[in-house]
C-alpha cells in the first residue's frame, strides 16, 4: 500500500480499463480473493489512521464496493474494534462476491444495525464505486450528509461515493482518506475529485502488472538537471513575451519575469502598447523591444498575456515564425474566433513547431465551440479534443491541471493548489513553459515540467505569506533544477 504524493509518476486507469484489468486479474485468482484482499487493505488502513478508535462505522451499499465494507467490518471486529455495519441493499441482488463477504462478517459477529451509531471515531464510505450511476439516493445521501458534518475522519473505499471515476465529476460524498484499490482512477486527481478525497492512498491487490494499458499518468517530479560549467546565455535559449496591451502590461512582464529566473538565456519582453516605458527598473535584466524587431524564428516565444485585442495583429507573423510557441489567454481567444489564424495555427504542427496552448477551462470552451461547464464535465475528453483538432500540446488548468499532446498519453498535474486562483499567476506559467521551450526540444515535456513547478512553488509557499503573481515569478529559480542545453 502507498500514499500517493506528488513526486512519482503513477498510471491512471478509467472504468472500462479498471473493469478489464479487474476481469484479467480474477481470471488468475481463486473466486473472492480480489474482495478479500480489498477488505483486508481497507480494515489495515483504517486501524493505521485511527489505531485508538473503538467505534468504527461502516456505510455499505448495494454492490461489491459495499462488499469490501463487510469485508474490511470482519477484520476489525477480529482486531478487537466495535465494527458497526449499516447496510443499503437488496440481499436477492448483491452481487456473487459482495454476498460472500456479507456471509463472512455475520459469521463473525459482525453487526449489521438498522441506523448508524450515535457516535463513531472513524467512518468507512463503502457506499459506492466504479459502479455510482447518479446522485445518491435517499439512505446514502442521508449517511454522507452524516458523515460530512462530523469531523472525524472518512475513509473512502475506492472512491468517494458518487465521484466519476473518470472525470472527477458528480456530487460525491467527502473523504479525509481514499484508499484506491487495484488502479487508482483519473477522476481522483481532476475536477471535483481532489477536494472529495482527501489524502489518497492506493493498494494494487497484489496485481502488479495490470494488463491494460494506462488512460492517463499522474505526473511525476520533472528530472533536475544541472547546468554545464562551460555553458553560456546561448546554452539556455531566447525568450519573447508579446503582450501587454495598454493597460495590461503587468502581465507580460509578470510573464517575461517568470522566464527570465526560470533559466532562460535572455528574455524580451515585447508590449503592446505603444507608449509603454522602455524599461522595466523592477527586472534591468529584461530587454523591452518590439517583437517585429526580433527574430522570432531563433526564440521560444510567449504570446497573448495582457495582448488585449492589440495581439491579433501580431498573431499572423508569430503564428508563421516562431521557433517554439506558448499561446495563453488573449492570443487563445483570438484565434478561437478567427478561423484563419486557426489555420495558421494548425500549420505548425505539420512544420514540427512545438507549440503549447494554456487555456483555462472557458477559453478552452471557446476554442472548441462549447461551455466552461462542459469542459469541467470531462477534463481529460476536452484536452484530447484540443489536441485532435488543433495538433498543439495542450494545457488545460484549473484543480488537477491536464498536459495533453499528439501521440502522448496524457498527464494529470498532482501539485498546485488554490492558492494558485488570483491574477497573474497564469501569466507566470507561460512565462515558465517559454523558458523550459526555450532550452528544451519537446513541448509537451516543457509543459509538464514548467506546470509541475508551478504547482510545487504554490504547496511550498510560506503559509502566512500573500501568494502573488510577481512574488511566484520571482521564487521560480530556486525550487528547480535547470533545464538542460539544447
Ligand atoms: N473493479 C475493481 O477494480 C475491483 C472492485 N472492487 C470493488 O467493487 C467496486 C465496484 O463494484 P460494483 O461494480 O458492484 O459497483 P458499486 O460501486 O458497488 O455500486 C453498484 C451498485 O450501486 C447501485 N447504485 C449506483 N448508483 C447509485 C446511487 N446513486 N444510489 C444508490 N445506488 C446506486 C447500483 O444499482 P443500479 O444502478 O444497478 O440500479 C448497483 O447496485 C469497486 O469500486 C471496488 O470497491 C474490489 O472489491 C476488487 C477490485
Ligand atoms: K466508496
Amino acid at each position: 500500500m502507498d500514499r500517493i504524493r506528488p513526486h512519482r509518476a503513477w498510471p491512471l486507469f478509467d472504468t472500462a480499463a479498471s473493469r478489464a484489468i479487474e476481469r484479467a486479474s480474477a481470471g488468475h485468482l481463486p473466486p473472492h480473493a480480489l474482495m478479500q484482499r480489498a477488505g483486508l487493505a481497507v480494515a489495515r488502513l483504517a486501524l493505521a489512521l485511527a489505531p485508538h478508535a473503538r467505534t468504527i462505522w461502516l456505510a455499505c451499499g448495494p454492490g461489491n464496493n459495499g462488499g469490501d465494507g463487510f469485508e474490511a467490518a470482519m477484520h476489525l471486529r477480529s482486531w478487537g474494534k466495535n465494527a458497526i455495519v449499516t447496510w443499503s441493499g437488496d440481499e436477492g441482488r448483491l452481487p456473487q462476491d459482495a454476498r460472500a463477504s456479507l456471509q463472512r462478517a455475520r459469521a463473525a459477529d459482525v453487526r449489521v444495525a438498522p441506523h448508524p451509531p450515535a457516535e463513531w471515531d472513524l467512518a468507512v464510505d463503502a457506499m459506492l464505486g466504479l459502479g455510482a450511476a447518479r446522485p445518491l439516493e435517499a439512505t446514502l445521501a442521508q449517511w454522507a450528509t452524516l458523515m460530512a458534518a462530523d469531523a472525524r475522519p472518512v475513509l473512502a473505499v475506492d472512491l468517494p461515493s458518487g465521484l466519476d471515476a473518470d472525470t472527477g465529476g458528480g456530487h460525491p460524498a467527502r473523504a479525509s482518506h481514499t484508499l484506491a484499490l487495484l488502479t487508482l482512477k483519473p477522476g481522483l486527481f481532476t475536477a471535483g475529485g481532489r477536494d472529495a478525497a482527501g489524502e489518497i492512498w492506493f493498494d494494487d491487490l497484489g496485481i502488479a502488472e495490470p494488463a491494460a494499458r494506462p488512460t492517463a499518468w499522474l505526473a511525476g517530479a520533472p528530472p533536475e538537471v544541472v547546468r554545464l560549467h562551460a555553458s553560456h546565455k546561448g546554452s539556455y535559449g531566447d525568450v519573447a513575451v508579446v503582450g501587454g496591451a495598454a493597460g495590461m502590461g503587468g502581465a507580460a512582464l509578470l510573464a517575461a519575469t517568470a522566464a527570465l529566473h526560470g533559466g532562460a538565456g535572455r528574455v524580451f519582453a515585447c508590449l503592446l502598447d505603444p507608449v509603454a516605458a522602455g524599461f522595466d527598473s523592477a527586472e534591468p535584466a529584461l530587454m523591452l523591444r518590439r517583437w517585429d524587431s526580433l527574430d522570432l524564428s531563433a526564440m521560444a516565444v510567449a504570446c497573448g498575456c495582457g495582448g488585449g485585442d492589440a495581439v491579433r495583429a501580431a498573431l499572423p507573423t508569430v503564428l508563421a515564425t516562431a521557433r517554439a510557441l506558448v499561446l495563453d489567454a488573449d492570443a487563445l481567444n483570438a484565434i478561437a474566433a478567427d478561423t484563419q489564424l486557426e489555420s495558421l495555427l494548425k500549420a505548425r504542427a505539420r512544420r514540427a513547431r512545438p507549440t503549447v496552448l494554456t487555456p483555462h477551462p472557458l477559453e478552452a470552451g471557446r476554442l472548441l465551440g462549447c461551455t466552461a461547464a462542459e469542459v469541467q464535465a470531462d477534463r481529460l475528453g476536452a484536452g484530447r479534443e484540443l489536441v485532435q483538432r488543433l495538433g498543439c500540446v495542450v494545457v488545460l488548468k484549473g484543480s488537477g491541471t491536464v498536459i495533453a499532446g499528439p501521440g502522448r498519453t496524457p498527464l494529470l498535474n498532482p501539485t498546485g493548489n488554490a492558492r494558485l486562483a488570483s491574477a497573474g499567476t497564469g501569466d507566470v506559467l507561460a512565462g515558465l513553459v517559454a523558458s523550459h521551450l526555450a532550452a528544451m526540444p519537446d513541448g509537451f515535456d516543457a509543459a509538464a515540467a514548467a506546470v509541475y513547478e508551478h504547482g510545487r512553488l504554490a504547496d511550498h509557499w510560506p503559509r502566512r505569506q500573500a501568494l502573488t503573481a510577481s512574488a511566484l515569478a520571482r521564487a521560480v529559480a530556486p525550487e528547480r533544477g535547470w533545464p538542460a542545453p539544447l
